[in-house]
Parts: structure tokens; sequence; C-alpha cells
């Protein structure tokens, strides 16, 4: 199975990073490889520019790809999202220059719009009923409306300070985008698609988790009980010769806090709190 993967920009160092945590490690993914081989010998990745990765998924040239969701629907190709993977989150918006008559997107009838998503931009204005001229652009797309070649753009922010920089106001969102785990609809069932998406899987549910152990008088374990959740309950082990058990749970990283304060309540004792690397549910 081949994975197409993004070979520069941002999204190339946290998609070898997720991959790795996930337990397949790329061999040898040096700078400038084109293909490499991983731990399991059945899978193959492959370093594509993130937007051409949709169709070399489409064509069959790799059989799943990990890209942008911005670079899913320009690339206007029927695949399945198999997974949000959760980083390269951005949004594609249309903006305009703060002092311009352009407020609302019916103001660009009959106007221009630079872009780098030619595809997203003519889905978005055919369907607010509008044909503004659409000047496909490959970068420093913020500059276009102040050197009249457009009234506005569809470009990507996150922060919004290449916006502001460029004096720029959005005037409204076109598409919310992350990182996504896509497949050919025929692959998409695959056993070998599924054990990558899995293991994916695995990773992102296990970052906002947290590993729990702490001893419990076990007089007061019904009352932890009560306030650990966990995944299926916590798991309970005797410590021998001792009034107490050992008590380990999952809990969600942002109870942690007020779970170590209610189980201390209670007379727990050494707690450990460890990250996990990997949630298999
Ligand atoms: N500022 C950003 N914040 C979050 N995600 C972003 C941002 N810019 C781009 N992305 C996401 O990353 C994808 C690839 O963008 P990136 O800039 O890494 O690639 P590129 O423009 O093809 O490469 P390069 O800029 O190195 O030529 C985008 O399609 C989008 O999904
Ligand atoms: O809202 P912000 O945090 O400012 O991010 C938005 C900017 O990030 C991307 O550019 P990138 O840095 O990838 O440069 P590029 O134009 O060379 O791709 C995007 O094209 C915007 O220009
Ligand atoms: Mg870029």
């Amino acid at each position: 199975m081949r994975i197409a993967v993004p070979n520069k920009g941002r999204l190339h160092d946290p998609t070898i990073d997720v991959l790795e945590r996930a337990g397949l490690h790329v061999a040898d993914g040096a700078d400038r490889k084109l293909y490499a081989e991983t731990v399991d010998p059945e899978v193959t990745v492959l370093f594509v520019r993130a937007a051409d990765i949709p169709e070399y998924v489409a064509d069959g040239a790799a059989d799943v790809g990990i890209t942008g969701l911005d670079q899913v629907r320009e690339a206007g190709v029927d695949l399945h999202d198999l997974l949000d993977l959760g980083y390269g989150t951005c949004r594609l918006v249309l903006a305009a220059p703060e002092k311009s008559a352009v407020e609302s997107v019916d103001d660009l009838a009959g106007g221009t719009v630079a872009t780098e998503f030619p595809n997203v931009a003519r889905d978005f204005f055919a369907e607010r009923g509008i044909d503004p001229a659409i000047v496909e652009v490959s970068g420093a797309t913020e500059l276009t409306p102040h050197v009249d070649v457009a009234d506005a753009i569809i470009d990507i922010t996150s922060t919004g300070t290449t916006l502001a920089v460029n004096n720029l106001a959005i005037v409204e969102e076109v598409l919310q985008s992350s990182v996504r785990l896509v497949a050919r609809p025929d692959v998409a069932d695959d056993p070998k698609v599924e054990e990558v998406a899995t293991a994916l899987a695995s990773v992102i549910s296990a970052d906002d988790k947290r590993y729990l152990m702490m001893n419990v008088p076990t007089d007061r374990l019904d009352d932890v009980r009560e306030v650990i959740p966990g995944l299926g309950g916590p798991t309970v082990m005797d410590i021998a010769g001792d009034d107490a058990v050992a008590v380990h749970a999952v809990v969600d990283e942002d109870d942690v806090f007020t779970t170590i304060n209610d189980v201390k309540g209670m007379g727990a004792s050494d707690v450990l709190v460890t990250e996990i690397e990997r949630l298999v549910e």
C-alpha cells in the first residue's frame, strides 16, 4: 500500500511525526527523497506536494494520502475522508482591503478575485449566485488587491497575521480545513488501509488523554470510582500486605486537574500522571 504525504512545507514534519507515533517508522525519510519504505514491508510512503496528493490518490499512484481538506476540495476528486488528524487547521476566507467597497459577497458581482484555490472559489460563488472573474495566482495572494490585480482574495488564514499586515478584512469564511487521511473509495475498506487508519486514530485519541495511577485506601475505592469515569472504569489491583489498592485509569486531559484534587481529598497517595503514546479503543 502507498501513502502519499507532503514532501515539504508546513505539513511535512507533523505528518512524519504522526506516522512515527503510530508505529509506522519511515525509513530514511531524508530531504529530496521521493519515496521511502516503512517498518511495514507492505506500506510505502511517497513524498508529493501537498496540493498534488488528492490527484495521486484519485489516480491510483497512491492508495491513501495525508493532506489538507482545502487541497482535497480544490482537486475536486471523490475521496473518502477517513480521519481528521487535527493539525494544519486553517480557514479559507474571502477577504478584501479594509478600506474598500467590498463588504459582502454580493459586492463582488462583476469584480475580480485572486486565489490559489480557483475551483473552491468558483464553487463558492456559484452557490451564492454570482460569477466574478477568478485570477489564479501561485503565492503572495494578499498583495493582489493592493496592485489592482483583484478586488478581493480567497486565501488561507490561521492566526490572521498575514491578512492584518496587508490591511485585509475577512468578508466571509469559505471553508474550514485541517489535515485528513483520505482514501480512494475502492480501497477505503481494504484491511491494510483500515490498519493504518486505526493506528493513526490511536495517536489522535491518545493526544488529549492522560494515564493516572494512584494508591487508594481500600475503604475509599467506591468514592474514587465515582470521580474517575475512566475508559470502561478504572483498573484496580491489590497491593500485597496493605489496606490500599492501586488504581489506574485513562482520563481526559481537561479533567486531570479536578480529578487529582478529588482523589487527594479521598486519601489517594502517590498519584502519577503520564502521557499515553497510543490508545486503541
Ligand atoms: N498558515 C497556515 N496555518 C495552518 N495550516 C496551513 C497554513 N498555511 C497552509 N496550511 C495548510 O497546509 C497546506 C499546505 O501549505 P504549505 O504552505 O505547507 O504548502 P505549500 O504552500 O504547497 O508549500 P510551500 O509554502 O512550502 O511552497 C495547506 O493546503 C493548508 O491545508
Ligand atoms: O493567518 P496566518 O497565520 O498569517 O497564516 C496565513 C498564511 O500562511 C500561508 O502562507 P505560508 O506561510 O505557507 O507561505 P506561502 O504563501 O509561501 O505558502 C497562507 O498562504 C497565508 O499567507
Ligand atoms: Mg504555503
